[in-house]
């Protein structure tokens, strides 16, 4: 399926809409299939996005969340993905969904990755919708350019994967690609020049794919729908 680009004047206007669409998603799957899950991007950018889709009116109680990845640290730390979505989603409408932490008191996600592997083995698969950040680097989730766990983790059919960043900060827990492709729809959720650039460059280069960007590895992977929401 081709990927749709949907550009928006303002970061007001795309946190708004991609809200919508992405409740209109989970009432979609809770009409059909009678319970919806989701998997949301961790991050700077979704926060906006978070409060607005928090107060949509749907049946939260239907709904399972989690992350497409989150750093090793605790939930208190500044630095935690799960910090932003408890502090922004899971409040008003949002608080009566059910969420599934992607961190455990292991002291490394390599010694917690079982224990994470089952918990998400009680979410409804595939996602519903899913939503991916970008870096600079054109890594999504955690999938990271030269981390040493990359391949392992684009090729895994676990759930999720533990991977060492080469400079990020925090070692990682992350979804798998296999895993984020067999999401019904997928929603890059980008703001800003340059990662509009970056990106327009990762799905046009000739390369082969494993010196390709991990957003590219991902996307050309998505069997279902495939979005990017952007705003300057
Ligand atoms: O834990 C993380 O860092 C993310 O999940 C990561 O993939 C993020 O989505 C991008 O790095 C973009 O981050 P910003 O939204 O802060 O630019």
């Amino acid at each position: 399926m081709s990927l749709q680009w949907h550009e928006y004047a303002s970061k007001d206007e795309l946190d708004h809409q991609l809200a919508e669409t992405i409740a209109q998603a989970l009432a979609a799957a809770i009409a059909a299939r009678g319970q919806a899950s989701a998997a949301v991007s961790g991050g700077r950018t979704p926060a906006g996005m978070f409060k607005a889709l928090s107060e949509k009116d749907i049946d939260w109680s239907r709904v399972s969340l989690t992350l497409v990845d989150e750093r090793w640290v605790p939930v208190a730390h500044a630095d935690s993905n799960e910090r932003t979505v408890r502090q922004n989603l899971l409040v008003n409408r949002a608080a009566a969904a059910r969420f599934v932490s992607p961190v455990s008191a292991a002291d490394t996600p390599h010694a917690g990755q079982a224990e994470i592997e089952a918990r998400f083995a009680t979410l409804p698969q595939p996602f519903d919708v899913l939503i991916l950040g970008m870096g600079d680097d054109g890594h999504t989730a955690s999938l990271f350019p030269e981390a040493p766990e990359l391949e392992a983790a684009c090729a895994s059919t676990a759930l999720v994967a533990a991977v060492t960043p080469p400079v990020a900060p925090h070692r990682r827990i992350t979804l798998t690609l296999p895993t984020i492709a067999k999401a019904r729809e997928v929603i890059v959720h980008i703001t800003g020049e340059g990662k509009k650039a970056l990106l327009h460059t990762a799905l046009t280069e000739d390369k082969p794919v494993t010196a390709q960007y991990p957003i590219r590895r991902v996307l050309d992977a998505v069997a279902g729908e495939k979005h990017v929401f952007w705003a300057a």
